[in-house]
């Protein structure tokens, strides 16, 4: 075995090493993408263009931790005009969230305790949200990941009783949250 040998080996050994990482391993795929590639994997958290091009931007992040604290920094510049592009991107709760786009799926699996099936909660949750949003103007907000229909319910009517300003700043609160979900759900085994 000549030294050239052993220097042919140790490349292909890191490569094959390298290769592994990008797949199995989705912040080192997210650092070594290309812009678009990037955007894709970030883009069903939250649809606000400019918070998911300045996390892309912000590469490469030597950790998850660094990642989020980033995105974190990013959302608390949110305001009304992110919420509401935001809100395109997610439907009302209680209506079953229908498309094969990856923000419906997420949708359909973080609405998943909410028992449809259950009439009369169907029901008051359609009420609440047209009450809601006559109210508000936009549609009502909530991270529903983990809540049963009734929390759901519960919270809805105890926001009708916020003022506007609180009323936006809790709704960006739950967006955080469900944005930070969602970039835990892509990023963490
Ligand atoms: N209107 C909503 O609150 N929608 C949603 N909340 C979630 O946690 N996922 C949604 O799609």
């Amino acid at each position: 075995i000549t030294e050239a040998d052993v220097a042919v080996a140790m490349k292909a050994w890191s490569q094959a090493v390298c290769s592994v990482a990008e797949t199995s391993m989705p912040l080192a795929r997210f650092n070594q993408a290309d812009t678009q590639a990037a955007k894709a994997m970030v883009q069903a958290c939250v649809a606000i263009p400019a918070w998911q091009e300045a996390l892309v931007a912000g590469r490469p992040y030597s950790s998850f931790t660094a990642l989020k604290k980033h995105a974190v920094e990013l959302a608390d510049c949110w305001q009304t005009a992110e919420l509401n592009l935001a809100l395109s991107a997610h439907p009302r709760i209680g209506e079953r969230p229908t498309g094969k786009s990856e923000e419906a799926q997420l949708s359909r699996g973080e609405q998943a305790a909410v028992n449809t099936a259950d009439q009369a909660l169907a029901q008051a949750l359609a009420k609440g949200n047209a009450d809601y949003e006559e109210r508000f103007g936009r549609v009502f907000l909530i991270r529903a990941k983990g809540l049963s229909g009734h929390e759901i319910l519960q919270a809805l009517q105890r926001r009708m009783a916020s003022n506007p300003e609180q009323e936006t700043l809790e709704a960006l609160e739950q967006l955080r949250q469900i944005t930070l979900l969602r970039l835990e759900g892509v990023f963490l085994p």
